[in-house]
């Protein structure tokens, strides 16, 4: 029996010792490298002592920036260590267990550059029906290279942080109109948190000493703004007022057992989009809204995986840093209850969902709240968590 006293913290529970995600949360003695136990925090810098001086420095930092330039070899070392120490019958000395829901998490990383991806099939299917009605839904590009767009680092926010209605111009009967969005949507998306040595041209193979962890994101879209603005160059404003992130990165190593190949494309890929091993995740995705389960997106079915993204991102020479974060692209199956966007769940507006509690919705109303969360297959049964991304909308500001 564990330490932990804390019936979250088992095997068949997302957030056993099997997963162990990393965050920062608020303490006494100010923020804190810590490792989620079930519902509960362990902040790591009192247990010092019990690491190598090399981890000690990293887990004492106040944010997660020293341990993702540190590199594999250090993570690797690092959860090894830290699933002794939580399955040992005996705390350590020192060791103190914070409640989750007394505890505040902050934004765990500095956000270096950001990519949004459009790798879901149906996704990019069921938009462009819905965006683009008279013409291909899905371009010739589409299914050769993993379509993307640099976004907008600084306003990643983590779980919990209100995201305001963004203003913009949106198309008008007589011109654009300027004012608030009312078509404020979210997407349901799987993020990727860059780590280790400064790289360029990272193949697939080498992809995984460039991934520390991986996070649940909501990539807020407002689609009015967007529709007016995008083409021919792609999101801007419509996406950059906001992406929301899990407070708790779960280490690429707890995906062993989730692992899956990525769907044949029916055609020869280049070379460098070729994988070696099956970098496909079984992340299984729950969008709620107001409460109400409104979506079950699979993440398995996502036509390239976090590997052939990276290799795509750095094959020009670009670089990848420490604290550079991708997202996958909006989930959605083919089936209704697998949308990842409200835009495809309401298609585009004209099928309202109705939620729990009666009310009718297509888009986000001020005060809605929405949260996603996600698990994967563990090892011997067990299940691996996400820590859930959530956020509530505010009325736009002056
Ligand atoms: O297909 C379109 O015209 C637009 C698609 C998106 O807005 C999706 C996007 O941000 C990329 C993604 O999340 O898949
Ligand atoms: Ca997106
Ligand atoms: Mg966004």
């Amino acid at each position: 029996m564990s330490w932990i006293d804390d019936p979250a913290f088992a095997a068949d529970k997302p957030f056993g010792p099997q997963t162990l995600p990393y965050g920062v949360v608020e303490t006494a003695e100010g923020p804190a490298v810590a490792v989620r136990v079930g519902d509960h925090a362990l902040p790591l810098r009192p247990l010092a002592d019990e690491f190598t001086a090399e981890l000690a420095e990293l887990v004492a930092a106040d944010s997660l920036d020293p341990l993702l330039a540190a590199g594999r070899p250090a993570w690797s070392a690092l959860r090894a260590r830290l699933i002794e120490l939580v399955t040992a019958t005996a705390a350590p000395d020192g060791a103190v267990l914070l409640p989750l829901s007394e505890t505040a998490t902050r934004l765990p990383f500095t956000v270096g550059d950001y990519v949004d991806f459009y790798s879901s099939r149906n996704h990019a299917e069921n938009v462009g029906r819905i965006f683009r009605p008279d013409g291909e839904a899905v371009f010739p590009n589409w299914s050769h290279l993993p379509v993307g767009y640099n976004g907008r680092s600084g306003t990643v926010v983590v779980s919990g942080t209100d995201v305001e209605r963004p203003h913009g111009q949106r198309k008008g009967d007589d011109g654009p109109v300027f004012g608030p969005s009312t078509r404020l949507d979210i997407e349901a998306e799987i993020g990727f948190v860059c780590g280790g040595p400064v790289a360029r041209r990272v193949s697939t193979s080498a992809a995984p000493d460039h991934v520390f962890g991986v996070v649940t994101v909501n990539d807020w879209s407002a689609r009015d703004i967007q529709a007016w603005e995008y083409v021919p160059l792609g999101p801007h404003l419509g996406k950059s007022f906001a992406t929301s992130i899990g407070a708790w990165i779960t280490p690429l190593e707890a995906f062993a057992a989730a692992r899956v190949a990525v769907p044949d494309p029916g055609h020869p890929r280049q070379d460098y989009l070729v994988e070696d091993s099956h970098w496909g995740l079984d992340i299984h995705l729950q969008v709620f809204w107001n409460g109400t389960l409104v979506s079950k997106p699979d993440f398995a079915g996502m036509a390239f995986s976090f590997a052939q993204q990276l290799a795509h991102m750095t094959v020009n020479g670009a670089t990848v840093r420490p604290g550079d974060l991708f997202a996958s692209g909006t989930i959605s199956g083919p089936e209704k209850h697998q949308r990842g966007s409200f835009l495809e769940l309401s298609w585009g507006g004209k099928e309202p969902i109705t939620l729990d509690d009666g009310a009718e919705r297509s888009f986000l109303l001020d005060g809605d709240t929405i949260v996603i969360t996600a698990t994967a297959p563990g090892p011997d049964g067990s299940v691996i968590g996400l820590s859930e991304v959530a956020g509530t909308i505010l009325a736009a500001g002056d």
